[in-house]
């Protein structure tokens, strides 16, 4: 992982006051852990953007990964439907945590409980060169379990 960290622009909306920013939980953590600014209910089944209070400004060549956290993932249920959702580098609208119920219960969120992780990316845009025939290999077109499944290695 490089230290220093990247600076990233964030701004805090009316109604994210006083909520806590994305932040590591760890020296070593990958993900910012991230913060609802509403109180909802889902219930099993439900999904919802939910509002996080801030807006970013992500610097060119990279983007914000969200992802679930593991912990609401295998206790509730609750999980991103999109992961990773994508936070584009032009984005400025609010960052919103799309979450889904796939547990049993209806589930309970309130205003600053931390409900997914931010891991920031670098991003490589590529430039498509079409050709008439592309490079041969050994496996060419072979793939989807072609070289053996899920057979035991042992
Ligand atoms: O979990 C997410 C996913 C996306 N976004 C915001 C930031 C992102 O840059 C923008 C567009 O996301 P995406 O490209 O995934 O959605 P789309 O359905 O392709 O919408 P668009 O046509 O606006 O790109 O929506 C979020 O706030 N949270
Ligand atoms: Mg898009």
């Amino acid at each position: 992982m490089i230290k220093g960290g990247v600076p990233v622009e964030i701004k805090r909306l009316p109604h994210g006051g006083g909520l806590a920013m994305p932040a590591y939980a760890t020296d070593g953590a990958a993900g910012m852990d991230v913060v609802s600014a509403e109180g909802l209910s889902l219930r099993p089944g439900g999904r919802h953007a939910v509002a996080t209070g801030f807006a970013l400004a992500i610097p060119e060549g990279y983007e914000i990964q969200v992802r679930p956290r593991s912990g609401l993932a295998l206790k509730h249920g609750i999980t991103v439907p999109n992961t990773p959702g994508t936070i584009d580098s032009d984005y400025r609208g609010e960052l919103k945590i799309i979450l889904v119920n796939l547990g049993d219960e209806p589930f309970r969120i309130e205003r600053g409980d931390r409900i997914a992780q931010l891991v920031l990316a670098p991003v490589v845009q590529a430039e498509w060169h079409e050709v008439a025939e592309l490079s041969e290999t050994e496996r060419g077109a072979r793939g989807f379990g072609s070289t053996g499944g899920h057979a035991r290695l042992v």
